[in-house]
Parts: C-alpha cells; sequence; structure tokens
C-alpha cells in the first residue's frame, strides 16, 4: 500500500521555497562542494549521481561515495540524493538505504554521456516511458520521502510536455528541466532553450514545482530565468563550479560576494574539505579537480602555481595542499590587490542579444568559463582557449571531454 506523502509543492514550501540550486554533479556536487555552496546562497543541493546497482551491492562503491555526514541534519540540508538506474528494484534499494538522510530522492534521466549509454539510464531511458513510470511509481509507493526527476527535452514540444505529464503521474514531486537535447553534449552542447521550459510551466499544472537548468553564467542569469521560464527555482551546474559566487543576492553590487577572489574560495574550501575529508571519501577525491576549477582564470597567469597544482598526487596530504599550493595562492592574491597598479574592477558590457552582458573580471576573481566550438573562438574568447587547451594538457582527457560541455560561444 502506497505509503502517504507530502506533495512536492508542500515539501517545497516546508524546504522555504529554495530558488538556487546546486545541480547534481559527478565528482562534483559532494560534501564538501555542497557546504561551501550553501555558504555562498545556494538553497537546495543535490548529490552527484550514485548508480542504484553498485550502491545496492558494493560495500565498496557505497562507502565511497556516502560517508556519515552526508545528509547530516545539521550541516548538509536541504539535500536531494540523485540515483541513476534502469531496474526500479535496484534504484529502490538505493533510496531506501538514503532516504533517511535526505529531503527526497531523485531519479537522473538526463545523463547524456557515453557511460549512460553503456549503463543503459540517464536519457537513453527517455524512449521507455513504460520502464520509467515503473521506476518512479515503485519509489512513490514505497518510500517515505517524495521522489523528483530531472530530465532532458525532446525536439518536439508536445512530446516534451507528454513525457513530463508521464513522469508527474507516476508521482514525480519536484521536475527539473535541463533545456537540451540528449544529443547537445560535447561540442554540440550549445544553448539551452528556456523556451520550451517555459512551455511546460504553461501547460503543467499550476502546482507543479519546476526548476529550470542551463545557460547561469552570472547571478542576476537566474533571475531572469525564473521572469522568463516562471520556474519556482533555476538549477546550476558548471556556472557554480567555476564561481561559487553565482548563488550570490542579484542585486548584491559587492564583487567579493559575486566574484569572490579565488584565494579566499580557496582557503573556504580548502578549511571545509579539512574537517569533513574523514567521514567523506568523495569530499577529499575530488579536490584537486575543484582547485583547477576554482583557479581557473588564475592558473593561465600563474603556470608555475599551475604546475604545483598538476603535479600533486592522489596521496599528497592536506598540509602539503595548504603549504604548495593554498598558501602561495593567498601571497600572491594579496600581493596583486595591494599593488595599486593593478585594477580590481569588474567591468560590465554592453546589453547582448541573449538578454545579459558579459563581463570582465579580474583573472584573480571566480568566473564563468567560456568554452571553445569546434576549436575556434570569438575575439573574447581567444584567450580562454589557450587556457583550456594548456589546461587540457595538464588535467588528462577525462577534465577535458568535461570542459568541452558548454559552447558559450554560441550565445554571441
Ligand atoms: C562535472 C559535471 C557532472 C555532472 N554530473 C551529473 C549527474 O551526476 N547527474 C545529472 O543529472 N547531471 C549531471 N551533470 C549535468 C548538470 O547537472 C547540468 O544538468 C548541466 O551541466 C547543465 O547545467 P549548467 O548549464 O548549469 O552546467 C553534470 C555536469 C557536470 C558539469
Amino acid at each position: 500500500m502506497a505509503v502517504t506523502k507530502i506533495t512536492g509543492r508542500e515539501l517545497f514550501n516546508k524546504l522555504g521555497q529554495p530558488s538556487k540550486i546546486l545541480a547534481p554533479m559527478v565528482d562534483h556536487s559532494e560534501l564538501a562542494w555542497r557546504i561551501l555552496s550553501r555558504q555562498h546562497g545556494c538553497t537546495l543541493t543535490y548529490t552527484p549521481m550514485l548508480h542504484a546497482r553498485l550502491f545496492a551491492t558494493s560495500d565498496k562503491y557505497r562507502r565511497d561515495m556516502w560517508g556519515s555526514l552526508d545528509g547530516d541534519s545539521k550541516i548538509d540540508r536541504p539535500l536531494v540524493v540523485q540515483i541513476c538506474g534502469n531496474d526500479p528494484e535496484y534504484v529502490l534499494q538505493t533510496a531506501l538505504l538514503v532516504q533517511d538522510k535526505c529531503d527526497a530522492v531523485d531519479l537522473n534521466l538526463g545523463c547524456p554521456q557515453g557511460i549512460a549509454k553503456k549503463g543503459h539510464y540517464g536519457s537513453f531511458l527517455m524512449e521507455e516511458w513504460d520502464l520509467i513510470h515503473k521506476i518512479i511509481r515503485t519509489l512513490h509507493d514505497k518510500l517515505e520521502v517524495p521522489v523528483t526527476a530531472k530530465i532532458r527535452v525532446f525536439p518536439e514540444r508536445q512530446k516534451t510536455l507528454d513525457y513530463a505529464k508521464m513522469i508527474l503521474d507516476a508521482g514525480a514531486q519536484f521536475l527539473t528541466v535541463h533545456g537540451r537535447l540528449r544529443e547537445q553534449k560535447g561540442q554540440k552542447t550549445g544553448l539551452a532553450d528556456w523556451s520550451i521550459i517555459k512551455f511546460l510551466r504553461d501547460n503543467l499544472p499550476s502546482d507543479t514545482v519546476m526548476f529550470a537548468n542551463g545557460n547561469i553564467l552570472y547571478p542576476e542569469d537566474i533571475t531572469r530565468c525564473l521572469k522568463e521560464t516562471g520556474c519556482d527555482g533555476v538549477m546550476s551546474a558548471e556556472g557554480n563550479l567555476y564561481n561559487p559566487g553565482v548563488f550570490a543576492a542579484e542585486d548584491s553590487l559587492d564583487k567579493d560576494v559575486s566574484f569572490p577572489r579565488v584565494d579566499v574560495i580557496l582557503r573556504e574550501y580548502y578549511e571545509i574539505v579539512k574537517k569533513v575529508a574523514a567521514e567523506s571519501p568523495a569530499s577529499r577525491k575530488t579536490m584537486k579537480s575543484h582547485i583547477f576549477k576554482i583557479l581557473r582564470p588564475f592558473l593561465s597567469n600563474h603556470t608555475d602555481i599551475r604546475s604545483v597544482v598538476a603535479s600533486m598526487g592522489g596521496k599528497a596530504t592536506l598540509e602539503e595542499w595548504d603549504e604548495k599550493v593554498i598558501k602561495p595562492v593567498e601571497e600572491i592574491v594579496n600581493q596583486l590587490c595591494s599593488d595599486g597598479e593593478k585594477k580590481d574592477d569588474v567591468e560590465v558590457g554592453p546589453l547582448e542579444s541573449w538578454g545579459g552582458s558579459y563581463k570582465t573580471v579580474p583573472y584573480w576573481r571566480c568566473q564563468p568559463y567560456f568554452r571553445a566550438v569546434n576549436g575556434v573562438t570569438g575575439d573574447k574568447r581567444q584567450q580562454q582557449k589557450e587556457e583550456e587547451e594548456t589546461e587540457d594538457a595538464v588535467e588528462g582527457p577525462n577534465e577535458s571531454a568535461t570542459k568541452r560541455r558548454k559552447i558559450v560561444d554560441a550565445l554571441s
């Protein structure tokens, strides 16, 4: 018999109507990063996707992915745990193992990567509506906590609407819509389509809780997205990874809030990792990747530090990170900022056709990352392309693949 549970709207209200949402990200939305994101204005966080079969059957995978502080009521809420899988029983088993440490469980229906194709989950379930319905209904019926879903869109609006209705009918309480097609990945990523999200918003029952995902570069994009799509919240992935300040209040004119200094964020992040690392292997494992992203604009100007970061192996201690990377970065940025010659201003460009403005941000401040399209960049982004090539060379093929996800050149 189905458990009686709260509706999506009731859950949304109970969580304080969160509108700034950290996306689920493999190896990137782990505990330490979630804590940091909340400290910078994020009001709801998602875990990286947990692989249902592995989580249900492998002690090691479970230990690696889920520590005693994950979902802790004092430091890690509100939290949605995301699961990927195609077997209702494994998804349910995984959900049952985490449901007392989260506010909802989300089904990943958006992952377009090769690994999802091979494992037959994420967006590769988009044609299997009966199976999706069964997975969500099983969770809806058997869990104490609500179930939610994160989807991509089809090229056809009506089909996407029917798809969303099916997911809601199965029992999903929040619907996150990433406004891209399954094919929009890698060099073909392109822009997310907010108008299809708005179409869903207008045609689904008005009490449906919806989150929009895609195209967030700057804090004010969140407000623009809320207005244009009519959604309840906006989810950001990469925008937040490169600049945790993206969740800052939209009207904040304080550059330290919207584009914080890289040394400040680095220190804050490092101290969080130090506190949780013993209980959160995932937070420790993903540190290097986060540091590369936080420092992205800085490293191309300080290649000596880049070499040091690149050389830090998995066995480097936290103290070594502090001595070799964090402290030297602090020293350099402090010096840069006390040097009256350097302009520490954020310059706002003209209004662009996409509705916002590019900003020129000093390289010692966190800022969005603009990708190259087919290896060719516009004038504005020539420098970023060169940085990408250098960074790809030091970070290896996995990082490179992730970096090619967004094509902001298509904006202009
Ligand atoms: C490093 C990385 C890992 C991701 N892992 C997941 C994941 O585990 N589950 C998921 O649904 N989406 C995942 N995504 C997709 C994001 O959640 C998001 O839908 C996508 O990046 C678009 O948002 P953005 O434009 O704000 O980056 C990942 C994205 C990135 C950059």
